[in-house]
């Protein structure tokens, strides 16, 4: 049985104050979700403390947006998998697609990544799509099996999320069509060693699109940016019915 997971990328938002405030609007609305799917939200580093000492005890998890492969050293501006793991870090996004296009990571830094956070006891979710240049050349599958074969080299898939996410759908508001997404993760499920791997689709997720989205027999969760953002959204969101 393959696992459900809504997961939210706050990516660059959200102040402490604006975590609490988000909590406040979300929690209360968690009391009737179905236990069938785990929740998890990735905030930035500065508030995963916050989120930390006000989840004790609920069933949200906590996801980080990045992790450095080394144990520890001079790497200024980085965060280690242990330093993570020390706030209750449980999850952690690797390989974004804007971390690729602004941050120069590759597929070489994400398998470190990877490793180095699976050694820690931390669940990456790695992120993979193609452009809309690449998808109008023909090229979606050719780079999605490519990122696929270099990021998971010794990559344990027994503790690991993916995440499919055609860039040319993340922040847009031009959401993939669902079948079209159910058929790309179709083709990244028959690539991986575990076939009950849990794939979830990224890009333009909204209240409006979950249910069909979900309704995908190869879609086993989201991840959200946008809107996850707002507690009413994201809670509209994880109480997706199918
Ligand atoms: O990690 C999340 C994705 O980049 C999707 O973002 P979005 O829901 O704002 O399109």
């Amino acid at each position: 049985m393959r696992k459900v997971i809504i997961a939210g990328n706050w990516k660059m938002f959200k102040t402490r104050a604006e975590t609490l405030e988000f909590l406040q609007g979300f929690l209360p609305q968690l009391d009737t979700t179905p236990d069938d799917r785990d929740i998890v939200l990735c905030a930035p580093f500065t508030d995963l403390g916050t989120l930390s000492r006000n989840l004790h005890g609920s069933r949200i998890q906590i996801g980080a947006q990045n992790v450095h492969w080394a144990e520890s050293g001079a790497f200024t501006g980085e965060i280690s998998a242990l330093m993570l793991v020390e706030v209750g870090v449980r999850y952690v996004v690797i390989g974004h697609s804007e971390r690729r296009q602004f941050f120069g990571e590759t597929d070489e830094t994400v398998n470190l990544r990877l490793k180095a956070a699976q050694k820690a006891g931390l669940i990456p979710i790695l992120c993979v799509g193609e452009s809309k240049q690449q998808r109008d050349a023909g090229e979606t599958e050719a780079i999605i099996f490519k990122q696929l074969e270099h990021d998971l080299i010794d990559v344990d898939q027994e503790h690991l999320i993916i995440a499919y996410e055609p860039i040319w759908a993340i922040g847009t508001g031009d959401t993939c069509a669902s079948a079209e997404a159910n058929r790309v993760i179709g083709l990244i499920r028959s690539k991986l060693s575990n076939p009950d791997m849990t794939i979830q689709y990224g890009g333009s997720v909204k209240p409006d699109n979950i249910n069909e989205i979900m309704a995908q027999s190869e879609i086993d969760g989201a991840l959200v940016g946008g809107a996850s953002l707002d507690p009413q959204d994201f809670a509209k969101l994880v109480n997706y019915k199918v």
